[in-house]
């Protein structure tokens, strides 16, 4: 169930994805009095946080959490809780709550039940789930090759949560101690909306199509699945 969506231009591909999530949450409002909205970090969603903090939704009413978080004190400025906070949660949006995923716990393995709780705060199914992808196929931080990849990905996962160890996963970077939603966590979504952008990306994801193995390719558990709509917005 996953519909593509190229755009000619970045600035357009940010207004596009700005409208679906903002109607997504209005829609949530309007039919149970509020909406939740998961988001990622990285590079790429900022120009989206930006032009959805000013629109004039109920925010009071909305509940945001990040997809994932690096173990990082949360002011520290690679921290998804700070990019959030810094760029989603002003202007209009500072009305919303944020509901974290980083706490006190001295390790992700340790803070899982904490982040359940925060999470669990939220709405659910969530209203909306925006997603960001790597060149390596993953999403939040479901890394392959990272140590919790099996058990974070499992169908039968009944956490929402968990510590993911991304030591020896390239992509990851610095911050490999990460705390990630699952996989049915995120499927437990009434729309994800990836957001990708350049070439490389989008020859990974139509890579990945055909991918049967997810915890090679994570991404292809979302493209392969039919529980939840996915939509895939693009520009160079
Ligand atoms: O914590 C994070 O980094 C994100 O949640 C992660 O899943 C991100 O969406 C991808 O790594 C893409 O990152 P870019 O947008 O920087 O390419």
């Amino acid at each position: 169930m996953t519909k593509e969506f190229l755009c000619n231009d970045r600035e357009s591909l940010y207004l596009k994805v700005t409208k679906r999530c903002a109607l997504q949450l209005t829609r949530g409002v309007e039919k149970q009095g509020r909406a939740s909205m998961v988001v990622p970090g990285g590079t790429t969603p900022a120009p989206v946080f930006e032009k959805l903090s000013h629109m004039s939704l109920l925010w009071h009413n909305i509940l945001v959490a990040p997809s994932d978080e690096r173990w990082i004190e949360t002011t520290h400025e690679q921290s998804n809780q700070w990019l959030i906070q810094q760029k989603l949660l002003v202007n209009n949006a500072r009305e919303a709550r944020l509901m974290p995923l980083k706490n006190e716990a001295k390790t992700p393995a340790e803070g899982e039940a904490q982040s359940e709780l925060s999470i669990s705060e939220l709405p659910q199914p969530f209203d909306v789930t925006l997603l960001g992808m790597g060149k390596d196929g993953h999403f939040a931080s479901l890394f392959p090759g990272a140590q919790q990849i099996g058990e974070a990905m499992d169908p039968a996962q009944t956490k929402k949560c968990i510590g993911i160890n991304a030591q020896g996963c390239p992509v990851a970077g610095e911050y490999t101690q990460r705390m990630s939603l699952t996989l049915p966590a995120l499927l437990h979504s009434q729309l994800i909306i990836l957001l990708i952008t350049g070439k490389e990306k989008l020859e990974v994801l139509r890579g990945a199509g055909g991918e049967k193995d997810v915890l090679k390719q994570p991404i292809s558990a979302l493209l392969n699945q039919r529980q939840t709509p996915v939509e895939v917005y693009w520009a160079e």
